[in-house]
């Protein structure tokens, strides 16, 4: 590995791991993503690192250890600054992880404090005195209402660190921000001096995230979505390049997957999912997996890889998302089940010959690279905003590409435009 590498990110699911990745590449950066945390260094020449965990919904105790881990393993491998990558949506519970593994990272680095940095303007995720908003509609009031694993009932991000840290929380507000870094840098000073050891940024708009990057770029620690990690990329570059700017980058070109069939599966429980799974249905061959759940999860597993056999012709939808339009909405299974039987059935198809796997739901998609044993992962173009198409090689030697879509992310169209950009 080189000496140093701009920032190191730490992301808690694999879906927002290449969200982040796919937009530093877009900027023109070089990202190397390593699914989990490596077990030595290995070189790479990339102005970014990213650790992806599945650290979002385990138990506290589990995530900061992992994350620690990556902390520790990041700064080895020269990262000058560490950014913690979370759902734009924060997503996590009344427990954790987001604040848990803050404090966790805060006390291992040794600092006072950190910031909240969860608005993504480009989907309509945005923070306003400290509030966060889904397409203008406070965070507790939108779908994350009933997110099966992470329901959101709290929009106020001072409420929600509140419940899950130690310490206190603050917020630069959005007429500071358009004031220019200076004065979010003084807000910080003061919060920091007043003891608040987290400080929600507002911002709305992507000019507002270019003034918090340049602001939080010189602090060791900053914590958010992906749009906050890119605009503190942005400085570091421009900083240690000048007079290059990053946008002049170019991003190596990736090689694609070894030929081999395509499936698509949606383990997603988002209501953009359930849309983009209505959509595709009407010209895809699909398996409804949770209704065959019912049988328990071996026999599911059997039936849908029997079902993708049989199928003479693609594409092909393997989906569990509730209303997805299919009678399966009904019925209660275990996630943790589907999610293992997403993961056996992307092992079995692979072990048939596929190469490429359209996945939606950061869990799912955790599950299923898991499966297919990829520890790296290469960013290639982006589908649309947010998902870009990324290739690895698997523990035989095999090169699969994978579209790995965070649940609320995409257009209607997203499944056939993701199978078409892995073809
Ligand atoms: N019909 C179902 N009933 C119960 N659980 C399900 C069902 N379908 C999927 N699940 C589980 O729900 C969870 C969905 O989480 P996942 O992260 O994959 O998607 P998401 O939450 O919609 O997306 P993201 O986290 O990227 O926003 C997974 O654990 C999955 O196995
Ligand atoms: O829906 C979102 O905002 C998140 O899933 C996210 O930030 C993905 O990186």
């Amino acid at each position: 590995m080189r000496a140093t590498h701009a920032l190191g990110c730490i992301a808690d699911d694999l879906t927002g791991s290449v969200d982040l990745a796919g937009r530093l590449v877009r900027d023109g950066a070089t990202v190397a993503l390593h699914v989990g945390v490596p077990d030595r260094s290995t070189a790479t020449d990339a102005d970014a690192v990213v650790v992806a965990l599945k650290s979002r919904s385990i138990a506290p105790k589990e995530a900061i250890e992992q994350s620690l881990r990556a902390a520790r393993w990041l700064r080895a491998a020269g990262c000058e600054r560490l950014y913690l990558k979370y759902a734009a949506t924060f997503d996590s519970t009344a427990r954790g992880n987001i604040g848990p593994v803050a404090d966790a990272l805060m006390r291992e680095l040794g600092v006072a404090y950190t910031v909240l940095a969860p608005s993504l303007p480009e989907h309509g995720r945005t923070v306003v005195h400290g509030t966060l908003f889904v397409h203008g509609v406070p965070l507790a009031e939108s779908a994350m209402r009933n997110h099966p694993i992470n329901p959101m009932r709290e929009s106020d991000l001072r409420t929600l660190i509140g419940r899950q840290s130690r310490g206190r929380a603050a917020v630069v507000p959005i007429d500071t921000v358009h004031e220019g870094p200076d004065a979010v840098q003084r807000e910080l000073e003061v919060s920091a001096a007043s003891g608040a050891t987290y400080v929600v940024l507002d911002a709305v708009s992507d000019d507002d995230l270019a003034v918090l990057g340049q602001a939080c770029a010189p602090l060791p620690l900053s914590t958010g979505a992906s749009a906050l990690a890119a605009e503190i990329l942005r400085q570091l570059l421009a900083v240690r390049d000048n007079p290059e700017a990053p946008d002049s980058r170019r991003a190596p070109a990736v090689e694609c997957a070894d030929p081999g069939r395509a499936v698509a599966l949606a383990g997603s429980c988002s209501a953009a999912t359930a849309a983009q799974v209505a959509v595709f249905r009407q010209s895809a061959r699909s398996f409804p997996l949770a209704l065959a759940m019912k049988a328990g999860r071996p026999a599911a597993v059997a039936e849908a890889l029997a079902w993708v056999r049989s199928q003479p012709a693609e594409p092909l939808l393997v989906y569990s998302t509730p209303q997805a339009g299919g009678e399966h909405s009904t019925v209660n299974v275990d996630s943790a089940e589907v999610e293992a039987a997403f993961g056996e059935l992307a092992a079995a198809l692979l072990h048939d010959g596929f190469s490429r796997f359209v996945v939606a739901g950061g869990e799912t998609s955790g599950a299923v690279v898991q499966a297919l044993g990829t520890r790296a992962l290469d960013i290639g173009a982006e589908v649309q905003p947010g998902v870009p198409a990324a290739f690895g090689l698997t523990p035989t030697g095999r090169r699969v590409g994978v579209v790995l879509k965070s649940g609320n992310f995409g257009y209607e169209n997203f499944f056939a435009a993701a199978l078409e950009e892995i073809s």
